[in-house]
């Protein structure tokens, strides 16, 4: 059955149609910069691409045009099923849902636990209901995976009434991804994934650190929302709580003005001043900018610190996932990252790890060294594997 896959991020939207049980994929794209003039949707239509303007930038005018592409390839009429993307789900989803009034209701609840994503997740429900109404419609949360981590680790140690009033607690979140990745991590070492304890390291624009044992995530380095944990391209990651205190203080700044700088204007990009793309700021420091020097630096630094703290999770350390656009492409950040985790028993494999990039998955370790490996992760696939499942009862 073809099912339709959307990812609505806060200014973008990624879409796939394809095939559950094959992977074959029949139209691909993504609609980027919305809210803003300069907005587009690239659609991939099994090797030809085309590019549409969107002047109006918004997710219905994105949406329209990916109805038409549906309509010109003559495949609106085979679409089964909507998967879509949810970023939190609070406490309520271990598994993913189908789209039900209560189901949207819960997502809208937890409005203000993600206050970037799960709008536009909600806006992308109603756009697809809209246009396919007879048509089931499940949601997949990112958030889902990571239920299974146990309290020790996902309690802060803030004040009881905060957890019990305000579900303040650690939720993380890429667990597509990171389910994903270790599944495919396990058949590349040849085990089973009940009997393998990994640590994935999901490196795109957001950014996460998981550690997965027996294909169960027991703890992730993001927490109550996705500005938690690693250096990511925007966002700052980890800082001292004390600092909206500070700031607003010294600076006079406002907490949204704190919370959006640390969202939209720190991480890759405020430590460089320069750019979020990991792939511009490798080719700028190698041609000797020192602020692109230093936010690579400062990023490989907290991210193997961060994939050392979860082995302690793991107690045994059997493998360690790289995916993402970063992990999957960047020789460079994995073999700096390689070279400060010794103490692990990482050893980079230069030749291998050169050669595992654009696409390519496969070990990067030598045979002495604890494996470490590049996934190609597949949200979209996986989405629209879950959302199979759903309509076929399992998770009833
Ligand atoms: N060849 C490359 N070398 C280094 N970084 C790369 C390369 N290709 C892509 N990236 C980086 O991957 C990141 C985007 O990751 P991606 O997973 O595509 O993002 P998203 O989270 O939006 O899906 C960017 O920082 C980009 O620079
Ligand atoms: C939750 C999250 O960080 O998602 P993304 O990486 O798509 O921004
Ligand atoms: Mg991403």
């Amino acid at each position: 059955m073809w099912t339709l896959v959307l990812n609505c991020g806060s200014s973008s939207v990624k879409f796939a149609l394809l095939d559950p049980t094959s992977g074959e994929v029949r139209l691909s794209g993504l609609a980027e910069r919305l809210g803003s003039g300069a907005a587009s949707v690239r659609v991939d239509r099994g090797g030809e691409r085309v590019t549409h303007p969107l002047p109006g930038g918004s997710y219905p005018e994105a949406f329209g045009v990916l109805l038409s592409e549906l309509g010109a390839l003559g495949v609106r009429g085979d679409v089964g099923a909507v998967g879509h993307r949810v970023v939190h789900g609070g406490e309520r989803f271990s598994a993913p849902a189908l789209v039900t009034p209560e189901v949207l209701e819960a997502i809208r609840a937890c409005v203000p636990l993600a206050p970037l994503h799960n709008p536009a997740n909600l806006a992308g429900i109603e756009a697809a209901r809209e246009a396919f109404p007879d048509l089931p419609h499940v949601a997949v949360f990112d958030t889902a995976f990571h239920q299974t981590i146990p309290e020790v680790a996902y309690r802060y140690a803030v004040p009881e009434a905060w957890y019990t009033q305000h579900g303040v607690r650690r939720y993380g979140f890429h667990g597509t991804s990171h389910a994903f990745v270790s599944g495919e991590a396990a058949r590349m070492l040849g085990r089973d994934l009940s009997d393998v304890n990994l640590v994935t390291a999901h490196l795109g624009n957001g950014c996460s650190v998981t550690a997965v044992r027996g294909g169960r995530s027991v703890d992730t380095s993001m927490g109550l929302t996705p500005l938690e944990g690693v250096v990511m391209g925007t966002r700052s990651g980890d800082v001292d709580p004390g600092l909206h205190d500070f700031l607003a203080r010294q600076a006079g700044l406002s907490l949204g003005e704190i919370t959006a700088a640390l969202n939209k204007e720190s991480g890759l990009l405020g430590l460089s001043n320069l750019t979020n793309d990991m792939r511009e700021l490798e080719e700028a420091a190698s041609r000797g900018h020192a602020g692109a020097r230093l936010a690579v630096d400062v990023f490989v630094y907290r991210l193997a610190k961060t994939i050392a703290g979860m082995s302690v999770a793991l107690g045994r350390l059997d493998g360690l996932v790289f995916t993402g656009g970063i992990g999957e492409n960047s020789a460079g950040v994995r073999a700096a990252t390689l070279g400060r985790l010794g103490v692990l028993g990482f050893e980079v494999d230069k030749a291998a790890n050169a050669q595992a990039v654009r696409g390519q998955a496969g070990f990067i370790t030598t045979p002495q060294s604890t494996p470490a490996l590049v996934v190609n992760t597949n949200e979209e696939l996986m989405i629209a594997r879950e959302t199979a499942r759903i309509l076929q009862g399992e998770h009833a």
